[in-house]
């Protein structure tokens, strides 16, 4: 594909290098967030920062991980995450903020996602509707294994990926937010867990690209608990969403030498 990089050997975006990233990665969504998480990584190193995209790069078990912001929305996480594959990635979690929808998912809570209602753009551009935006099984046992471990009161299931922030928070005052009223009414009655912006988006490149793909969110506040007036006071602090997602990258790396081990032991009998 070409590259439209002054850099030939940079990613235009993101602009980092094969070599430069690990097979895993971590993607918030907020730049601000990247140096925090790589403080959780071995020998971290800035890479390159470009619009939304800071990327750093240490290690966690020997192995070379990275983390690389994904700005807000489908478009620019489906950018990140096509260009760091292109330099080798292929296990991604991401790690944003929710907004809670069943009553059950309160502010501080972790959700880790099983699956994404595409109520966004970008994924329509890669896959027709009617397929699927999952995560891959290994990378949800090790995040709902990571988030157990840690005493986090967490839930699993399937988010919503939508474009509008204020669609989801304001929508009778938008020309088109019946339709916004009557679908969230849908996801309620679904069981849809929480709300975001990015992980249908990310599911599906990552199907597309046949790489793993899972998230985890820290739940900032539930706007229908707010309605029914329960308790709903807005939680900032993502640090146990980031230390549940660090610890699953642990989880997956330690899996993956187990299998490698095992198909050399297998392959030399
Ligand atoms: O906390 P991050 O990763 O930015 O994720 C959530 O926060 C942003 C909206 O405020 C959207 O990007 C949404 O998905
Ligand atoms: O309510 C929320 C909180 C974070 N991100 C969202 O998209 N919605």
């Amino acid at each position: 594909m070409k590259n439209y990089s002054e850099d030939a050997n940079r990613q235009y975006h993101i602009q980092t290098a094969e070599g430069e990233v690990g097979r895993y990665v971590i993607l918030p969504g907020d730049p601000g967030r990247c140096e925090k998480i790589a403080q959780y990584l071995d020998h971290p190193v800035k890479i390159a920062e470009n619009r939304e995209f800071v990327t750093y790069t240490g290690e966690l078990c020997g192995e070379k991980v990275s983390v690389t912001s994904t700005g807000i929305g489908g478009p620019s996480a489906a950018i990140a995450m096509e260009e760091l594959y292109r330099c080798g990635a292929d296990t991604f979690i991401r790690i944003g903020t929710c907004g809670g929808i069943q009553p059950e998912v309160k502010s501080g809570d972790v959700v880790v996602a099983t699956g994404a209602v595409r109520m966004e753009g970008t994924s329509k551009e890669y896959a027709p509707i009617e397929y699927p935006a999952v995560a891959d099984l290994n990378v949800i046992n090790a995040l709902a294994d990571a988030a157990e471990e840690m005493g986090a009161d967490y839930h699993t299931g399937v988010v919503q990926s939508k474009d509008a922030f204020y669609g989801q928070h304001e929508p009778e005052k938008l020309p088109a937010g019946y339709e916004l009223i009557r679908k969230w009414e849908a996801w309620k009655m679904l069981g849809c867990l929480a709300s975001e912006m990015e992980t249908a988006a990310l599911f599906i490149v990552a199907s597309h690209l046949r790489a793993r793909a899972g998230a985890c969110f820290l739940v900032m506040a539930n706007q229908e608990r707010e309605k029914a007036g329960l308790w709903n006071p807005v939680a900032h602090d993502t640090d146990l969403a980031v230390r549940v997602a660090v610890n699953a990258v642990r989880r997956l790396i330690q899996d993956d030498h187990r299998k490698a081990g095992k198909k050399e032991h297998d392959e030399n009998g």
